[in-house]
């Protein structure tokens, strides 16, 4: 039997405006890529309760958490500062609930930018609310003018992220205010812009493939090389639910 994997893709939300109804909606490099790299992405809007999250699960192989607004620091017993804009609640509680069940599975999982920084809280860690308050010195991390702004990555070698880019000057697309400060329990940095500011974090957790990238691999302008993650992502994902890379066709087959 040969099947693609399924993976789950929270949605955003934007509640209803005078002229528009709320609606659910991902940004289209998010799923194309799980698609580009062999999977089928399930797009799943927010969930109202834990036994809805838990059924949305069941059905899943793996799970990639998008970026979008700020998590509200309150959620996770900080003050709200000037500069966060928070996601919308609601979507807020479903994601919450989707990783709690996630960790607690070993579902493996890759976040980015909100979806990375989603995991880390998650699991312990925490947030500086505004890079340019909390690492005045750090490179700008966000244009309004160009959603496609970029800038270097250090990797380390030893690493998926340093699998995948290897040597050799990386550029990344970033988008964010906000960054990881400490990383959680049971994970490493794998990679930093040259200015200190984490942009990847890995699990070191031997039964789960867990990780982030605070930079945007999805964007319009990712390279080859920023592809490769979702490749490794997607094969992590078959290897979990036990099916074998068949070198000669190219499909995945399950493990008797
Ligand atoms: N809280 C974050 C948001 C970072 C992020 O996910 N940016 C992407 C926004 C929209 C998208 O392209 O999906 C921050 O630190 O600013």
């Amino acid at each position: 039997m040969t099947c693609k994997p399924l993976i789950g893709l929270n949605a955003d939300f934007r509640a209803a405006a005078r002229t528009t109804p709320a609606f659910a909606y991902i940004a289209q490099g998010y799923y194309q890529s799980i698609i580009n790299a062999g999977g089928v992405p399930m797009l799943v809007p927010p969930q109202v309760d834990e036994e809805s999250a838990h059924r949305v699960l069941d059905a899943c192989d793996g799970f990639l958490f998008i970026g979008g607004a700020d998590l509200d620091p309150r959620n996770d017993g900080f003050m709200l500062h000037p500069s966060v804009r928070p996601m919308d609640a609601g979507r807020e509680t479903s994601d919450r609930m989707l990783m709690a069940e996630i960790a607690e599975r070993r579902m493996p999982v890759f976040g980015i930018g909100t979806g990375m920084q989603l995991i880390n809280v998650q699991q312990g860690g925490n947030l500086f609310l505004h890079i340019k308050e909390d690492l005045p010195s750090a490179v700008p991390h966000f244009d309004a003018q160009d959603t496609n702004h970029r800038h270097t990555l250090d990797v380390e070698g030893d690493s998926l992220i340093g699998r995948v880019y290897g040597d050799g000057e990386i550029r990344v697309t970033s988008r964010h205010h906000m960054a990881i400060d400490e990383v959680a329990p049971g994970f490493r940095v794998t990679a930093r812009c040259p200015d200190g500011v984490i942009e990847a974090i890995e699990s070191e957790m031997i039964d789960w493939f867990a990780m982030g990238t605070q930079f945007h691999p999805e964007s319009d302008a990712a390279s080859a090389l920023d592809i490769r993650i979702f490749e490794e992502f997607v094969d992590a994902v078959r290897a979990h639910a036990g099916q074998a890379v068949d070198p000669e066709s190219s499909e995945f087959h399950l493990v008797a």
